[in-house]
C-alpha cells in the first residue's frame, strides 16, 4: 500500500512500515496531487480533508492521529465510502495534566474552587472523574449529557471559579459551538476567575475576548487554542495570561497512542490482521520528590514534571520576533508545534517524598502521580 502521512505523526514506523511504503509530507499544504497514488492517508489536525483534497485520488482510508474531527469533512468521506476514523481519546489525560499544571503555574489551589466544565467526554470527564475524587465541586454544560449528575446551563457552569472549554468544534446541529463564548457570555465570567481554553480556539470568539481583555482584566484568560491558527492574534495573546500553541495534547504519550488507535482503525476497516507492537514507553519511572507540603508539595511536583510557563514564554518570544520581523507568528507556531519537547505524563515519574501525608500522597494518586 501507498500511504502518505503529515511529516509530525509519530511512530510511524513502528506501526505501518510493514503495510508498505510511507511518504511523508508537511500537513499544513497538503495537495492533491502528493495524493494521487495515495491508498492510505494519514493526518493530524492542521489538514483540511475534503473533496478538494481527495476527489480523484484512490484513497480508501483516512486516518486522523488526533482526538478532534473538525477537520474532516466525515460526511462527504462517508458518502464516497472512504473509511475514516480519528483516535478518540488518544491524549485526554496530557490534557487533563495539562489542566492541573496550569492552576500550579498560577498557584490557583484547585481544592477551594468549584468548577465548571464545558464539554464533558473523554477530556472533560476525565477531568470531571478527578475532580470529584479530589472532593472539588463541579458543574458540567454539555448538551448531550443532560442525566449527568454535575449537568448545569451554561450560564451556571460561567459562574464557577475555574471554567475549563474542551468542546469540539461544531459549526451547525443542534448544538452548536463555534463562538458559544461571545462576548456576553464572556462578560457574565465574574472578576477572579480562570478561564482555560483547551478544545478548539472558535469555541471563544477571540475577537469579543480580546476587546473585553483590552478594557480591563476582568479574570485570569488561558489560552492553549486560538481562532485562526497558526496566525493567532497577537494582541489577544499579548492579553492574556498564559498562552501555549495548542500543545495540551502533547504527551508523548498521547501522541504515540494517536498513532497507535489508528493503525487499529486501519487493521479493521480494511480486514487487515491486528498489529502486534502496543504503545508506550517501557522507560524506567523518573524518580521526582520535594521538601515542600501540602498544597505546596503537590504544586511543586507538579511544575517539576511540567511547566506550562516555559510554552508560554516560547510563544510569547516567537511574537516579539515576528513583530520584529523575523519569522511571521504562523511559521514560528507550526515550528513550536514540530519542535515540542518531549513531556512524559505523569504516570511515567515515581514519587519520593516520605515526609509528605497520607492525603497529600492520597490526591497525587488521583492526579496520576504514583
Ligand atoms: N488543546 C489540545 O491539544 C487538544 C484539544 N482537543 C479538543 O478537545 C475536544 C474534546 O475532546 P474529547 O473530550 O476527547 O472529545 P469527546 O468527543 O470525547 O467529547 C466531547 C464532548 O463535548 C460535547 N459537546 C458537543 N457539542 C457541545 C457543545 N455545543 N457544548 C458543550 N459540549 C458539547 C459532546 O457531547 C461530548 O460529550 C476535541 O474535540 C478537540 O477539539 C482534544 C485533544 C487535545
Ligand atoms: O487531538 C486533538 O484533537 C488535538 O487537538 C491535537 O493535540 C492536535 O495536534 P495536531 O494534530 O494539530 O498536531
Amino acid at each position: 500500500m501507498r500511504i502518505v502521512a503529515d511529516e509530525n505523526i509519530p511512530g510511524l514506523e513502528t506501526w505501518f512500515a510493514d503495510l508498505g511504503t510511507i511518504t511523508r509530507v508537511p500537513g499544513r499544504n497538503m495537495t492533491r496531487a502528493q495524493l494521487a497514488d495515495a491508498d492510505i492517508l494519514l493526518v493530524r489536525s492542521v489538514t483540511r480533508v475534503d473533496k478538494a483534497l481527495l476527489e480523484g485520488t484512490p484513497v480508501r482510508f483516512v486516518g486522523s492521529c488526533t482526538i478532534g474531527t473538525d477537520h474532516l469533512d466525515t460526511v462527504w468521506l462517508e458518502q464516497q465510502g472512504i473509511h475514516w476514523s480519528a483516535a478518540p481519546g488518544c491524549n485526554a489525560n496530557s490534557v487533563v495534566e495539562y489542566v492541573f499544571c496550569v492552576l500550579a503555574a498560577l498557584d490557583v489551589d484547585w481544592r477551594d474552587r468549584s468548577f465548571g466544565i464545558v464539554g464533558c467526554g473523554n477530556v472533560g470527564g476525565s477531568l470531571q472523574r478527578k475532580l470529584r475524587a479530589l472532593g472539588v465541586a463541579c458543574k458540567i454544560y454539555d448538551p448531550w449529557l443532560a442525566n449527568n449528575p454535575d449537568a448545569a446551563e451554561l450560564a451556571t457552569v460561567l459562574q464557577q471559579d475555574v471554567i475549563c472549554l474542551h468542546a469540539p468544534l461544531v459549526g451547525d446541529g443542534a448544538h452548536p459551538s463555534l463562538h458559544l463564548l461571545d462576548d456576553q457570555a464572556l462578560a457574565s465570567i465574574k472578576p477572579g476567575a480562570v478561564l482555560i481554553s483547551a478544545g478548539r480556539g472558535a469555541v471563544i470568539d477571540n475577537a469579543a475576548l480580546s476587546a473585553l481583555l483590552a478594557q480591563a482584566r476582568p479574570f485570569t484568560c488561558v489560552l492553549d487554542v486560538w481562532d485562526n491558527e497558526p496566525d493567532i492574534d497577537l494582541d489577544l495573546l499579548s492579553r492574556v495570561d498564559l498562552g501555549s500553541p495548542h500543545i495540551a495534547g502533547y504527551s508523548h504519550d498521547g501522541k504515540l497512542a494517536g498513532t497507535h488507535m489508528v493503525r487499529e482503525a486501519l487493521c479493521r476497516a480494511l480486514a487487515l490482521p491486528a498489529v502486534q507492537v502496543q504503545a508506550g514507553s517501557t522507560a524506567s519511572p523518573r524518580v521526582i520528590g520535594t521538601r515542600e507540603t501540602g498544597f505546596a508539595a503537590i504544586r511543586a511536583l507538579l511544575l517539576a514534571m511540567y511547566d506550562p510557563r516555559g510554552d508560554d514564554q516560547r510563544l510569547r518570544a516567537a511574537a516579539q520576533a515576528a513583530q520584529a520581523g523575523g519569522p511571521s507568528m504562523a511559521s514560528a507556531f507550526d515550528q513550536l508545534r514540530k519542535q515540542y519537547p518531549k513531556r512524559l505524563e505523569f504516570s511515567h515519574y515515581r514519587l519520593e517524598a516520605p515526609h509528605l501525608d497520607a492525603s497529600t500522597r492520597e490526591q497525587l494518586e488521583i492526579l496520576g502521580l504514583k
